[in-house]
């Protein structure tokens, strides 16, 4: 089976390169000239785990190929998936202008059939909207070639997302054709051989699947982290009531744990678009409005017990704070909407100085910060002189540090640990001021 990935970012490449893991002949196509150019020789242009062998080894093997032009590549394949960007437009809705340019240049250069299949976040609608770009630069031709629109949202996670696609919970596929429903359950057989969890619907119900999981699983982290906030001011512990709420199995307890509020590529963008989607159909998503609400304080909270330990926001003028990640979860280099990029303006703003380290992230982080910011070579490095250590990102290397060491390197011992990570009582035993997320 031959198929093109338009868009070669987390969710192309991925996809791309575990279709042609499977045996499918796989073209990825991508505007970005250089970024194909590296694609070609071996470069990765993120971090994620794994990935670089499986792109090496599956382009090596013939099945992997990389291309600038979709022109190209269409002639040569049944299924092209469209997996690019839809970035949050102004007033935070969905920018659909890189899915209808797709869908346009398959309008003008389609000969035979295709299966044109939506991976990226869309609203609902969007399916209708490929179809019609579709019809319209076929019309401009004076043909008709057959085609159908399918849709296909992506469930993967950052920093997990070749098990995420290998071993998924589910599948979700939105088409209105028999033909399309019997290339997707083609495609999909290999991934799902003894366990085949695809679930066919209509495409509307797909397109607004993937925004519904999102919302669902941000207002999960927003009312743990009210939940945890409560529990820090009547002296109940968080870790402790979120395993007693987890082990109802109607709760579960995944996706439950408080911290310094979620970022990420999706979870931000994909609520305000939920939220404005609703809007524009004359409907509210109230609940939505208030874990944005929530989520934006959240981000605010490291910030504001450094100033209280300290006396005050202007006592924070000359500490030195060292921070432990800058992505905005562990497993990846990715620092779109992460916390430390509402903590780091307001530390400089307060006059403190700040040292980082990140494991996979410094290179992102000097892109979008450029000096401001001193990076250490490794976590002991960046407490050297602390007055305070934040823990912002919970890497692996980061749970068990030789807490003599650093409490040696520090100048005072303050350790605010924005996603309880760390014991408090051995912290405190060793003399170290300790602050969690809704623990005393
Ligand atoms: N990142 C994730 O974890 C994730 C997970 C699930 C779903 N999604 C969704 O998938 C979509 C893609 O996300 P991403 O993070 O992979 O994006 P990304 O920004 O990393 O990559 C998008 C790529 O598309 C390319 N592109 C743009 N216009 C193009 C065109 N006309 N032709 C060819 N290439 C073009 C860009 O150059 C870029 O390389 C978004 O809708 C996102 O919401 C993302
Ligand atoms: O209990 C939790 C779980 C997560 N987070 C935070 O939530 C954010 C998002 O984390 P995660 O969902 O693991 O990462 P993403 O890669 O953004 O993945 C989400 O967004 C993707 C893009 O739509 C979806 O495909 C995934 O299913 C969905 O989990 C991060 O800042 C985490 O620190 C918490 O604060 N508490």
């Amino acid at each position: 089976m031959k198929i093109a990935i338009v868009g070669t970012g987390y969710v192309g490449l991925v996809t791309g390169t575990c279709f042609a893991e499977l045996g499918v002949d796989v073209t990825c196509v991508d505007t970005d000239a250089s970024k194909i150019e590296r694609l070609r020789s071996g470069i990765i242009p993120i971090y994620e785990p794994n990935l670089e062998l499986l792109v090496e080894k599956n382009h090596k093997a013939g099945r992997l190929h990389f291309t600038t032009s979709l022109e190209e590549a269409l002639p040569e394949v049944e299924i092209v998936f469209s997996a690019v960007g839809t970035p949050p437009d102004e007033d935070g809705s969905a920018d659909l202008r890189y899915v209808l340019q797709v869908a346009r240049t398959i309008g003008r250069n389609m000969e035979r059939y295709v299966l044109v299949v939506t991976k990226s976040t869309v609203p609902v609608g969007t399916a209708a909207k490929v179809r019609a770009a579709i019809r319209e630069e076929q019309d401009k031709r004076g043909v008709q070639v057959p085609f159908d629109v399918a849709s296909n949202p992506e469930f993967l996670k950052e920093g997990n997302a070749i098990e995420d696609f290998m071993r998924p919970d589910r599948v979700v596929v939105g088409t209105d054709s028999e033909r399309a429903r019997d290339l997707m359950t083609k495609l999909y057989k290999p991934l799902l051989l003894n366990n085949f969890r695809v679930m066919f619907m209509d495409i509307p119900s797909a397109e607004m699947t993937k925004y519904a999981a999102n919302a669902m699983l941000a207002t999960r982290i927003s009312f743990i982290n009210d939940v945890a906030n409560l529990c820090q001011a009547v002296g109940a512990d968080v870790n402790m009531v979120r395993k007693g709420i987890g082990a109802d199995s109607r709760i579960g307890n995944k996706f439950l744990y408080p911290g310094c509020g979620y970022g990420g590529s999706c979870f931000p963008k994909d609520i305000k678009a939920l939220i404005r989607s609703a809007q524009e159909n004359g409907c509210r998503m109230e609940v939505l409005e208030a874990v944005e609400r929530v989520n934006e304080r959240q981000k605010g909270i490291l910030f504001e017990k450094l100033a209280r330990h300290f006396g005050g926001i202007p006592n924070l003028r000359g500490k030195r704070v060292a921070l432990w990640g800058l992505a905005f979860k562990p497993g990846t280099d990715d620092m779109r909407e992460a916390p430390s990029l509402v903590l780091i303006p307001q530390l400089l703003e307060a006059g403190a100085e700040v040292v980082a380290y990140d494991p996979v992230a410094t290179d992102e982080a000097r892109r979008r910060l450029g000096g401001a910011v001193a990076y250490a070579a490794d976590a002991y490095g960046a407490v050297l002189d602390a007055d305070a250590l934040v823990l912002l990102t919970e890497w692996k290397e980061f749970r068990l540090p030789n807490w003599e060491v650093v409490g040696r390197a520090m100048r005072d011992r303050v350790v605010v640990d924005g996603r309880n990570i760390f014991d408090r009582n051995e912290l405190r035993a060793l003399g170290f001021t300790y602050y969690g997320i809704g623990v005393l």
